[in-house]
């Protein structure tokens, strides 16, 4: 898998005039990377993935997948959003069946897959429960549960712990990294949280504030279990520090020059 994304721009026309999102975006993810784009609020991460999965169209540049442009949303590309997006009338098992069923995979096949993305998430045991059981870092659970029995080439989150408290979301935090070990699946996820894009990413695209454009990619090397993932260990070195510090400062820069332009 290789996502490539080539002087993207876009903007939006509205009764106040044009708003440029994006300008002039470059970023790639490879197969089985885990990377974060990270940005302030309006900086463009809910416009990019949008256009990522196809969901909206560029205003210019390009954006391919294994050097396919994308012409629309696909299975190639799964997504999960901040708030839970399950339906409540099906069950937890009838939600991650769902994608399943309209890709017209035979009935055995399909309750194999929902069989196993539910173990992987650790949701056997709510497998008739309805979404309105589950607590909120369950439901996001059955969320990526869903996306991935779809086995898309590339897993496209938007912020989605953040409607999570703050004990949930790093149980959640370290959960996904035991799925992304498990699973080998590539991930690309937007989060304003630089602490979130630090521990969970290998590389991390920093955006500006508004339009939103890349200020910098950062390589994040810090000690990972082959089989277990970083663990929240690494939150104590100083090299984590080191990262979230300088990350946290680019943003700030490029929020207090917006700041200024605007005046
Ligand atoms: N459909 C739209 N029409 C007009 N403007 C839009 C539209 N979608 C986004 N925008 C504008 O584009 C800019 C980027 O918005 P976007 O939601 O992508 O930012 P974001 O970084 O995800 O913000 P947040 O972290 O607050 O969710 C904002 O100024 C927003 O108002």
């Amino acid at each position: 898998m290789h996502l490539e994304i080539k002087n993207l721009g876009k903007e939006f026309t509205t009764k106040q005039g044009k708003i440029t999102a994006l300008d002039n975006i470059n970023l790639h993810v490879e197969t089985g990377e885990f990377v974060c784009a990270v940005g302030a609020s309006g900086s463009g991460k809910s416009t990019l993935l949008r256009l990522i999965a196809g969901l909206d169209t560029p205003s210019s540049g390009e954006i391919t997948v294994d050097y396919t442009p994308i012409i629309g949303p696909g299975r190639d590309r799964g997504m999960v959003f901040q708030r839970y997006t399950l339906y409540p009338w099906l069950t937890v098992a009838k939600n991650v069946e769902f994608g399943l069923k309209l890709q017209g995979i035979a009935p055995n096949k399909r309750r194999e897959r929902v069989s196993y993305y539910l173990d992987v998430v650790g949701l056997t045991q709510f497998q008739n429960a309805p979404p309105k059981a589950l607590s909120g870092g369950m439901k996001q659970r059955v969320a990526i549960a869903r996306a991935l029995a779809c086995q898309p080439k590339i897993l496209l989150m938007d912020e989605p712990f953040g409607a999570l408290d703050v004990q949930t979301k790093e149980i959640m935090q370290q959960f996904l990294l035991e799925i992304w070990q498990r699973t080998g699946t590539t991930i690309l996820m937007i989060t304003h949280d630089v602490e979130e894009a630090v521990f969970l990413s290998q590389r991390i695209y920093v955006l500006s504030a508004r339009p939103g454009t890349v200020q910098k990619e950062v390589q994040v090397n810090l000690p990972t279990d082959q089989e277990k993932g970083r663990s929240y260990h690494v939150k104590a070195l100083s090299d984590f520090q080191w990262y979230r510090e300088n990350i946290t400062q680019l943003l700030r820069n490029s929020t207090v020059e917006q700041e200024v332009m605007v005046k």
